[in-house]
């Protein structure tokens, strides 16, 4: 699913204009770049979240969620994770560079980054002042997700929320550092890694110069550190291979192929080619 969402038609071309003007020009261009890829893959826009007042689920609401079947509400949050990972899947597409890596690397950065990158665009639908995040159209606190069964995930996606939202980060900041978990040199099977450490060097001073533009150095200390987001990602992990054995058969019959390919591969999925 994955090969197919990177063919490069339509993104490519975006890209490979930019990446064509780009390379001769300094890192404020590549922020530009890279703070529009975000903006146009980011969901809802930034000018829908400012001033919008968002409602909160009313009690009724939040019962009728927690009495959902656990399998279903599972079903409905995957729906949402994996559309959100569409969405990063084409902001790494138009992101300078990368659609010239091999797809073997695309693939492999996606893999390891695209839902570390859905949880920190989390923050920018979270309200910090009553711990809710928008869910469905209005604003949803923790407890609204009890039917999953796992509440030590939920609480520790609130916690990044809450953090993430504290640093009160701009658009290009999220940007930058959205395209950065994506584009690290240091993730695991990568077959060019030189080519991979010169993109995220260019990303990575394009990042300190925007944070010293704005007299926003300390922000870099105050970010998640990678063992963090790890950590999340693999208590993920953990709690579908729980769900999958609580449920077994629910996420192969009900759950969308780019989720099943990201967080369920079976042994028996993996073309033969590459067991
Ligand atoms: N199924 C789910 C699942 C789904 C989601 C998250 C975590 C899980 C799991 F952590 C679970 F369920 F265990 F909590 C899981 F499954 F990953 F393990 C966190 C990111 C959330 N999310 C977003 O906030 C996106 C961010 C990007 C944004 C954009 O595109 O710009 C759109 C909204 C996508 C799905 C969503 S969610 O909204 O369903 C949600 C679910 C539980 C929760 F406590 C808070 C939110």
């Amino acid at each position: 699913v994955l090969h197919g969402a990177l063919s490069p038609v339509g993104g490519g071309t975006c890209s490979v204009l930019l990446s064509h003007c780009v390379t001769r020009v300094p890192s404020e261009l590549l922020t530009q770049s890279v703070l529009l890829s975000h903006r146009a893959t980011c969901h809802p826009r930034a000018e829908e979240l400012q001033g919008h007042r968002w409602a909160t689920f009313t009690r009724e609401e939040i019962c009728a969620y927690q009495s959902q079947p656990m399998a279903e509400m599972w079903q409905r949050c995957a729906r949402r994770v994996t559309e959100a990972i569409e969405r990063v899947v084409e902001f790494a597409k138009r992101l300078r560079g990368f659609l010239e890596l091999s797809q073997h690397d695309q693939i492999v950065l996606l893999k390891a980054g695209a839902m570390e990158v859905v949880l920190v665009r989390m923050c920018r639908a979270f309200d910090a002042a009553t711990r809710t995040v928008l869910f469905e159209g209005k604003l949803a606190g923790p407890e609204l997700f009890r039917s999953l069964g796992c509440p030590e995930l939920v609480a520790s996606i609130f916690d990044l929320a809450q953090g993430l939202s504290a640093l009160r980060c701009s658009e290009s900041e999220l940007g930058l550092l959205s395209a950065l978990l994506l584009v690290n040199a240091g993730r695991p099977w990568l077959q060019d890694r030189p080519r991979v450490a010169r993109l995220q060097g260019h990303l990575d001073v394009a990042f300190r110069l925007l944070l010293r533009r704005t007299r926003r150095e300390g922000l870099l200390a105050r970010l998640p550190s990678p063992g963090q987001l790890r950590a999340l990602c693999s208590q993920h992990l953990e709690q579908v291979q729980a769900f999958r054995r609580l449920h077994p058969g629910v996420v192969s019959a009900s759950f969308p192929p780019l989720y099943r390919e990201l967080f369920a591969a079976d042994p028996a999925d993996v073309p033969a080619g590459t067991r």
